[in-house]
C-alpha cells in the first residue's frame, strides 16, 4: 500500500530572470509511486533545465518577473489617470506567453498523478511581491487582480494547487484575508473543481511556538473556514515541541516545505534528517488522506534549495530526493503492516458526512450519524463490517469463559435447571457462535439452555440459518423487543449482550438491560458487560467545523468520527459517568438513566475547540476491558465522579465508602471518594468498531493558554417521552492576578488558592425601616438615595454596600429565612464574600472569558427513541 504523499521540487528561480519554459519537454518529472527502488530513484538531472527526473511535482511561479513589470506600469498609469479622469478603471491585464513560467502548451491536469500516468503536474506559486494587506485600496484591487489572473491561467492549464505567500505585516491580517477571501469566494477559484489555495507559513517558530497556527487560524476564520483554504508549511530546523505538531495534525496541511538547510550530513556524508524530523513526516504521512479537506487529499513534500549545499553532500541534489523517497517507503511499510488497525488506516478521500454508510467504503474518513439499533434494524452490510472485528469477539469469548468457569463453581445442573444463557440482541449470531464453541469445550452442552433475542426480523433469518446449520438446533429464538420480552419461566444465569454504542450508553444497553434484569434475572445473574464508562475530552478538528457549517441542523447532534483527524487540547480525558449490570435494586428510580455531569480540564496551550469528543471503556468481566480511548492520554477516572457518585451511594446507602469501577485498573476497587484517580488511557489494540462521538459546538469557541475549561454534559431520560438525549455545553475562565479592589465584576471569582483572609459577607446586615415613618417628598427621597449611595451612611433606607445580586435573592426568597432574617444566600456569587479586607491586596480572579449555547436542548436535533 502506497499512503498518499508525493514529492516535489521547487524549480530554481533563474526562471524569474528571463529565462522560460517553451513546453513541457523541458521538464522531466516523472511519479515517485512506482519508480522507488534504488536504480531508477537515482536522479539525473536535465541538461537544458538542470531538473531532476522522479519527482510528482513540480513547484513554479504561475508568472515571472516581466508580468511584474507590466503590472507596475499598467497600475502607475491608472494612478495618473485617476488624478485627471473620474471614475477611472483599473483593469490589469491577463499575462501574455513571455510572462508566463509555466508553458500553456501540452499542459495536464495535476489530478492525473493520482491516476497512475507519467504526465508532468505542476504546483504553482501565486505572485509573493503584492501588497494584499496595503491600506490603499486600489493597490488591493491591483493585488486582486493579478492573483485572480493568475488562478485563471492555473485553472485553464489544469494546475489545481497554488501557494500563496503569507501575510507581510501581521497587524494588517484583515486586509489580507479580505483579499484571500475575495479570491476564494470567485468562481474562478470555487467554481466547479475548485482550486486549492494554500498559505505558506512557518510550522513553528520557538520565540511562540504557537504563533504561526494563531496567524493560520486568525486568517482562515476571516475566511469562514473556506474549504479551498489550506497551508502549506516550513518544516522547522529544530524539534517542534508534540503538542505544536498535534495542532497542525488536524489541520488541512497541503504541502510540507523541506529546506536543504534542515538537513544534516550522516557518516557517509549523505543528506539525512533529524530523528524528530523523520517522525514529523511519518506522523503527516500517517495521517495524509485524512488530514485534508483539500481537493486532492493529498500530501506534497516539496524540496527546494538544494543546489546551495549539492556540493556538501555526497549524491549531490538528487541525495536528498531518494533520502525522501526512502523514508516515505519506510512509512507506506510500516502502514501496511498495520493494515488491520482501521483507526490507522490511510485513505485520500476527503472528509464527507455519510448518511448511507452503505455507500461510501469503510475506509475514507466520514461524519456518521450514529447507529440506533435499538429502534433501527442495522442493514445486512453493517452487520458484515461488525463481524471482521475479531479483537472484539476475542474479548467477548475470553470474557464468556471466565464467567461460566464462575458459574460452575456454584451451579449445580439437574434436568430441571440447566444454566440459561442468553444473548441479548444477537444480531446474526456472532456471539451465539463463541457461546456455542466455549460450551462445546467444556462440554456442557446438555446442561446448557441457550437462548438468542433479537428484535429485527431480518437478522432472525439468519440465527435461524445458523442454528439449522452450526448449532444443532438447540438454541431457542426469540424475536421480540428486550424491552417488552417476559417469560415467567425464565431466569437468567449469564446473559451476553454488545449494545454499546461509540459513547458507552448511547445504543441504550442501561434501559434495555436493566429489563433483562428486572424481569429474567437472579442475585446470582452475571452479565457482560459487566460495567461501561463515558468519557469526554475539548477538541479541534476545523474539519468537523468546515463540513458540519454545511448543513444547517447538524451541528446540535452528535456524530460518530470515522479517521477524521482531532487534537485533544486538554491535558487529561475525564470519565464523565459510569453504568454497571447489575443495577440491582428493586425500586429502581428512572431516573437513574438520567446523568449529568460538569467536568473541568486544564487546557495549558490556546486553541480553537470545535467539540467534545467521546469515547467508551466497559469491564466485560473481571479484567477484560475493551477501550476505545486513544493511547497515552492523562485519564481522570473517578474524581470528576464525585457526584454521580455520591447520588449513588446515598442510593444505595453507603455513605462513607462506596464501589467505583475502574474500568482499566482491574478489578472493582473500595475507594474513598476523595481519592482521585488518574492514569493513562490505552486502546484496545486492532479494535475497530468504534470510532470516536463527537458532540459539535455551533459555533468555534477560543481558548486562551492557560484556561480552565468546563464542560457540562447530560443525559436526558424522558419516560414520557420516551426519548434519550445528550445535551451539552461549554465555559472558559482564566485565572488574573488583580488588586483586591478590582474585584467588582459578578461574573468573576476568586480562585480556591488564594490565601486572603474572609470577611463578613456584608449582605448580612438586616434591612432598615426608615427611622422617621413620614413621607418625603420624591425630591427628598432621591436626593437621600443619593447620599446613602455615596457616603455609605448608617441611617439609609438599603444597608450600604448591597449588591445587586442581594436584591435579585430577596426578590426570589433566596436569602431569607423563617424568621425572617437575612441568611447566607444559596448562590454564593458574590465576589466580595471572598474578598477580605485589604482591597490592594493580589488575588488571583478567575475571569470567564467564554461560554457556548447549551446544545440540543429537549433532544430536538438528535434523540434515540425507547
Ligand atoms: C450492536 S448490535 C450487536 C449484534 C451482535 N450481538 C454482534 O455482536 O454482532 C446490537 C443488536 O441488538 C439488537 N437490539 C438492540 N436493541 C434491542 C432490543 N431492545 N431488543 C432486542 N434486540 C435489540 C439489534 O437489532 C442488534 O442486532
Amino acid at each position: 500500500m502506497h499512503s498518499n504523499v508525493f514529492v516535489g521540487v521547487k524549480f530554481d528561480n533563474s526562471l524569474e530572470h528571463g529565462q522560460r519554459l517553451e513546453n513541457d519537454s523541458d521538464i522531466k518529472v516523472a511519479r515517485k509511486s512506482g519508480s522507488l527502488d534504488g536504480s531508477s530513484a537515482a536522479s539525473s538531472t536535465s541538461g537544458e533545465n538542470r531538473l531532476p527526473n522522479n519527482y510528482d511535482y513540480v513547484l513554479l511561479p504561475i508568472t515571472n518577473s516581466r508580468y511584474r513589470e507590466s503590472v507596475r506600469r499598467q497600475f502607475s498609469t491608472f494612478e495618473k489617470e485617476s488624478k485627471s479622469v473620474d471614475h477611472s478603471v483599473l483593469q490589469i491585464s491577463e499575462p501574455q506567453l513571455q510572462d508566463l513560467c509555466i508553458p500553456p502548451f501540452n499542459a495536464t491536469n495535476a489530478k492525473n498523478t493520482n491516476g497512475g500516468n507519467d504526465s508532468p503536474a505542476y504546483i504553482g506559486l501565486l505572485s509573493s511581491w503584492l501588497e494584499l494587506e496595503s491600506p490603499n485600496m486600489s493597490v488591493r484591487e491591483m493585488s486582486f487582480q493579478v492573483l485572480l489572473n493568475e488562478c485563471k491561467y492555473a485553472r485553464f492549464v489544469g494546475i489545481d494547487k497554488l501557494i500563496v505567500a503569507p501575510p507581510r505585516d501581521l497587524s494588517e491580517l484583515q486586509r489580507y484575508s479580505q483579499v484571500i477571501a475575495k479570491l476564494l469566494n470567485h468562481k474562478v477559484v470555487s467554481g466547479p473543481s475548485p482550486l486549492l489555495l494554500s498559505i505558506s507559513l512557518p510550522l513553528y517558530e520557538d520565540s511562540d511556538p504557537l504563533a504561526t497556527w494563531e496567524l493560520w487560524n486568525t486568517i482562515r476564520k476571516l475566511c469562514d473556514y473556506h474549504r479551498s483554504l489550506s497551508v502549506s508549511l516550513a518544516v522547522p530546523r529544530i524539534k517542534t515541541p508534540s503538542h505544536v505538531l498535534n495542532r497542525w495534525l488536524c489541520e488541512p496541511v497541503s504541502c510540507l516545505l523541506i529546506s536543504s538547510s534542515i538537513f544534516a550530513t550522516n557518516q557517509y556524508q549523505y543528506p539525512v534528517l533529524h530523528k524528530f524530523n523523520q517522525h514529523l513526516i511519518q506522523k503527516f504521512q500517517r495521517l495524509n488522506g485524512n488530514s485534508h479537506a483539500n481537493m486532492n487529499g493529498e500530501l506534497c513534500i516539496i524540496l527546494h534549495g538544494m543546489e546551495k549545499y549539492a556540493g556538501a553532500v555526497k549524491g549531490g541534489e538528487s541525495a536528498y530526493l531518494e533520502y525522501i523517497n526512502y523514508l516515505l517507503k519506510k512509512g507506506d511499510k510500516m502502514f501496511v503492516f498495520r493494515k488491520n488497525d482501521k483507526q490507522d488506516h490511510l485513505k485520500s478521500n476527503n472528509l464527507s458526512i455519510v448518511y448511507n454508510e452503505s455507500t461510501v467504503d469503510e475506509y475514507s474518513p466520514k461524519l456518521m450519524p450514529p447507529l440506533k439499533p435499538h429502534s433501527e434494524s442495522l442493514s445486512n452490510q453493517v452487520y458484515s463490517i461488525f463481524e471482521k472485528d475479531t479483537v472484539k469477539y476475542d474479548a467477548y469469548h475470553t470474557a464468556i469463559q471466565e464467567a461460566l468457569k464462575d458459574l460452575l463453581k456454584t451451579h449445580h445442573y439437574d434436568q430441571n435447571s440447566p444454566l440459561v444463557i442468553l444473548v441479548a440482541g444477537a444480531g446474526r449470531g456472532p456471539l451465539v457462535d463463541r457461546t456455542v464453541q466455549i460450551v462445546k469445550n467444556f462440554n456442557i452442552w446438555n446442561q446448557v439452555q441457550l437462548v438468542a433475542l433479537e428484535k429485527y426480523a431480518q437478522a432472525c433469518l439468519y440465527l435461524q440459518k445458523r442454528n439449522y446449520d452450526f448449532w444443532d438446533n438447540r438454541v431457542k429464538i426469540v424475536k421480540e423487543d428486550m424491552l417488552h420480552w417476559k417469560d415467567s419461566s425464565l431466569k437468567v444465569d449469564l446473559c451476553i449482550s454488545e449494545l454499546l454504542g461509540s459513547f458507552g450508553c448511547n445504543e441504550l444497553a442501561p434501559e434495555c438491560l436493566w429489563e433483562i434484569e428486572k424481569n429474567h434475572s437472579k442475585t446470582s445473574t452475571i452479565f457482560i458487560p459487566q460495567s461501561y464508562a463515558s468519557y469526554v475530552a475539548p477538541v479541534s478538528s476545523p474539519l468537523i467545523l468546515q463540513n458540519l457549517s454545511q448543513v444547517s441542523e447538524v451541528q446540535d447532534s452528535p456524530w460518530i468520527m470515522h479517521n477524521v483527524p482531532y487534537c485533544i487540547l486538554s491535558s487529561r480525558i475525564n470519565e464523565i459517568w459510569s453504568f454497571e449490570h447489575p443495577l440491582r435494586n428493586n425500586h429502581l428510580d428512572t431516573d437513574f438513566f438520567s446523568k449529568s455531569s460538569l467536568t473541568e480540564f486544564k487546557v495549558k496551550h490556546r486553541g480553537e475547540m470545535h467539540g467534545i469528543v467521546g469515547f467508551f471503556s466497559s469491564r466485560l468481566y473481571n479484567d477484560t476491558i475493551l477501550s476505545t480511548l486513544p493511547d497515552d492520554c492523562g485519564l481522570d477516572t473517578v474524581s470528576l465522579q464525585k457526584s454521580e457518585l455520591s447520588r449513588r451511594s446515598s442510593f444505595q446507602k453507603k455513605i462513607d465508602q462506596i464501589q467505583i469501577t475502574d474500568p482499566l485498573k482491574g478489578g472493582h476497587g473500595s475507594k474513598d471518594l476523595s481519592d482521585s484517580k488518574f492514569s493513562k488511557s490505552f486502546h484496545t489494540p486492532g479494535l475497530y468498531s468504534w470510532s470516536p462521538i463527537v458532540f459539535p459546538l455551533r459555533q468555534p469557541f477560543p481558548i486562551a493558554d492557560d484556561t480552565e475549561l468546563s464542560v457540562f454534559m447530560s443525559r436526558n431520560h424522558s419516560l414520557q417521552e420516551r426519548l434519550i438525549w445528550y445535551e451539552w455545553s461549554v465555559e472558559s475562565f482564566v485565572y488574573l492576578v488583580v488588586s483586591g479592589a478590582s474585584v467588582q465584576n459578578p461574573s468573576t471569582t476568586i480562585a480556591p488558592s488564594t490565601t486572603r483572609k474572609h470577611s463578613a459577607p456584608h449582605y448580612q446586615q438586616q434591612h432598615r425601616p426608615s427611622g422617621s415613618g413620614s413621607h418625603p417628598n420624591y425630591e427628598t427621597r432621591f436626593s437621600e438615595l443619593d447620599e446613602m449611595g455615596f457616603n455609605n451612611s448608617e441611617q439609609g433606607f438599603l444597608p450600604h454596600n448591597e449588591s445587586g445580586w442581594q436584591s435579585v435573592n430577596d426578590i426570589h426568597g433566596l436569602s431569607t429565612s423563617a424568621n425572617n432574617a437575612v441568611g447566607p444566600p444559596m448562590f454564593n456569587l458574590d465576589p466580595r464574600n471572598e474578598v477580605g479586607e485589604d482591597e490592594d491586596e493580589e488575588v488571583h480572579v478567575r475571569v470567564k472569558t467564554g461560554i457556548s449555547t447549551l446544545h440540543n436542548v429537549n433532544g430536538k436535533s438528535f434523540s434515540i427513541p425507547l
